[in-house]
């Protein structure tokens, strides 16, 4: 990497600590190395997959409501997390929370195991599975402080997967983009049926007009009726 954009990175990543920065790098390798087999992103080029991926999942962070709603959450889960954005990533930066990973395609859970074990990340737990099945499952349904979720489906679609993990009283928060608004509009049937509410949308920048990120966040104000989430599948084809 030529040593400006070196330069830029390491100021755009100021907060982190030098221990914190180098398990990135390292995650950045192994997410190349391993993305020459299977498939992990479409962004490859080292200060794109900092920008888009690792930034953004961190941006959580900087606005003061979804840090807040962030910090105050013991037990995370990233519903759909793929090669681990915003999970992982953050999960890197924050030791004294649990996290857990969930995806449906084994393939990038091998690959999530791969960089815990190496980074010693002992306090993230992989789960293989359906948001459908895991949201009926005893030890996860509503028993999260908070649901993270980046790029997995529409908001009405969305929290069917996300709600029913959530304790009353815990978050979900959604990276949207420009389209929250619709999204959260549409969604207003799924929130009421699935003790859900609209707490804030909150827009930030990501920096080098590398577009907009949109947070939704969505308050759990009621338990989740036993029949949501459906079976898997249902939610996406008929959403509520
Ligand atoms: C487009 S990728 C996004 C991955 C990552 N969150 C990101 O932003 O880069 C969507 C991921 O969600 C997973 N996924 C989709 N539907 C799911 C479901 N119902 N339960 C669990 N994982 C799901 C897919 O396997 C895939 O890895």
């Amino acid at each position: 990497m030529p040593m400006d954009e070196y330069h830029d990175l390491r100021v755009a990543f100021s907060g982190l600590t030098d221990a914190q920065w180098l398990n990135l790098h390292r995650y950045y390798e192994l997410l190349v190395e391993w993305n020459a087999h299977m498939n992990l992103t479409a962004i490859t080029e080292p200060v794109e997959v900092y920008m888009k991926h690792f930034y953004d999942s961190l941006l959580i962070l900087q606005a003061e409501d979804t840090r807040q709603v962030f910090e105050a959450a013991q037990h995370v889960v990233d519903v759909g997390t793929g090669a681990g954005f915003p999970g992982l990533v953050l999960a890197m930066v924050v030791q004294d929370k649990q996290f857990v990973l969930v995806d449906a395609l084994t393939k990038r859970l091998k690959f999530l195991e791969a960089v815990c074990t190496e980074l010693g990340l002992d306090h993230v737990e992989l789960v293989h599975g359906r948001a459908e099945d895991i949201g009926q499952r005893s030890g996860f349904r509503e028993s999260f402080d908070l649901v993270v979720s980046r790029a997995v489906a529409r908001l009405s679609v969305l929290a069917e997967l996300t709600l029913p993990l959530v304790r009353v009283g815990g978050w979900v928060i959604s990276y949207k983009g420009p389209s929250a608004s619709e999204e959260l509009s549409e969604a207003q049937t799924a929130l009421a049926r699935l003790g859900g509410k609209e707490a804030f949308a909150r827009s930030l920048e990501l920096p080098g007009n590398r577009g907009m990120r949109v947070f939704v966040g969505l308050s759990k104000v009621s338990r989740t009726p036993k029949q949501y989430p459906r079976k898997a599948g249902t939610p996406q084809k008929n959403p509520l």
